[in-house]
């Protein structure tokens, strides 16, 4: 990842050479419990997905050739393991459809961070092509879709902060009061797969009541040991805690502080040691993408009854 992207400077060159961009933004796990396993392998959760402001940015050059390809290739990843070509590919495929499509990608979150990034960029994809090439899937198709792609994608396509159980993908919106997140990144990447197979993992957290939230009686059980193991997390979740309750989001790496306003969320990051990269973003209800589809005419199907 490039650190200058890891920051609060405006990201406007797709903007800038006249393509109409499409959010794709980051999550956080404000809490995240594992509650047991299912005989697949996947593990049933529970948590609350917190969608920010703050994100990456794709845009979409449609034409008839049939061909799906990225115009920015993501540095370590083959196209045809890009989250965003598969999303393409698989819709394409559904729908039954020969268009094409050159995507362009400006990358600021960072890959492997717990914040979703892969799988909002899956996301983005299948919302922005339902609507470009005309394939009028519905919201839950569209969900039901982006799950083949992985536990994440739904909650990126229906963009609303909300608890979220099952492997992710079972979810009751549930809006917050929207606070300011100190997101920073410990500069290691966490394999979520890594997290999930380590036999020590918490697996047995008692089923909760969504009414019963609140941040203070929550955790992440994946934290205790991605702290073990990296101890990187371990001074930066020691570090932040000084300032304000802090967590890590995910499966790690990075992790979050929380405030009431910019204000303080920026006088801590200006105190943060230069070698954590950091960003300040507003945690919202409604994810930027859902507010750029609701803007736009063209939003589901009439059979969508969300
Ligand atoms: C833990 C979270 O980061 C919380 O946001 C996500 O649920 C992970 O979502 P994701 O990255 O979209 O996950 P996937 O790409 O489907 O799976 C990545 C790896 O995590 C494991 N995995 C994922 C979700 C889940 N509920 N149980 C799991 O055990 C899968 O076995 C796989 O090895
Ligand atoms: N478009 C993409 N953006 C980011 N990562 C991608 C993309 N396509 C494929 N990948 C792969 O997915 C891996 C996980 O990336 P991602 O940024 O989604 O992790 P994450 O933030 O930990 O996700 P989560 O919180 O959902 O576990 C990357 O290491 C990369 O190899």
């Amino acid at each position: 990842m490039d650190a200058a992207l890891m920051t609060n400077s405006k990201v406007t060159n797709l903007q800038e050479i006249g393509l109409d961009w499409w959010p794709s933004p980051a999550k956080l796990n404000l809490f995240l419990h594992i509650n047991g396993r299912y005989p697949n392998g996947y593990h049933q959760l529970q948590s609350l997905f917190q969608m920010l402001d703050y994100g990456d940015k794709l845009a979409f050059d449609i034409n008839d050739s049939g061909v799906i390809s990225m115009a920015t290739p993501l540095k370590g990843v083959k196209d045809e393991d890009n989250l965003i070509v598969r999303a393409a590919k698989l819709l394409a495929e559904h729908a039954h459809i020969n268009k094409g499509v050159n995507i362009s990608l400006e990358k600021c979150l960072p890959m492997g961070g717990g914040i979703g990034g892969g799988s909002s960029n899956a996301a983005t994809t299948l919302v922005a092509l339902n609507q470009l090439w005309g394939v009028k899937l519905s919201e839950d198709e569209l969900a039901e879709l982006g799950l083949e792609l992985g536990a994440d994608v739904p909650i990126f396509v229906r963009g609303l902060t909300a608890f979220a159980s099952g492997v992710g993908e079972e979810i009751t919106p549930a809006p917050q009061e929207e606070k300011w997140y100190l997101v920073a990144n410990p500069n290691v990447h966490i394999s979520t797969a890594e997290v999930f197979t380590a036999e020590k993992l918490t697996r047995n957290t008692p089923i909760m009541q969504w009414e019963d939230y609140q941040f203070e009686k929550t955790r992440n059980d994946c934290q205790q040991l991605v702290v073990n193991r990296y101890p990187e997390v371990a001074n930066l979740l020691q570090w932040l805690v000084h300032y304000a309750p802090s967590r890590m989001t995910g499966t790690g790496a990075c992790v979050f502080a929380i405030f009431s306003d910019d204000v303080c969320a920026k006088q801590v990051q200006a105190k943060l040691p230069a070698a954590w990269h950091s960003f300040v973003a507003k945690g919202v209800n409604r994810s930027p993408l859902l507010q750029k589809l609701k803007k736009s005419e063209h939003v589901y199907a009439t059979s969508d009854k969300k």
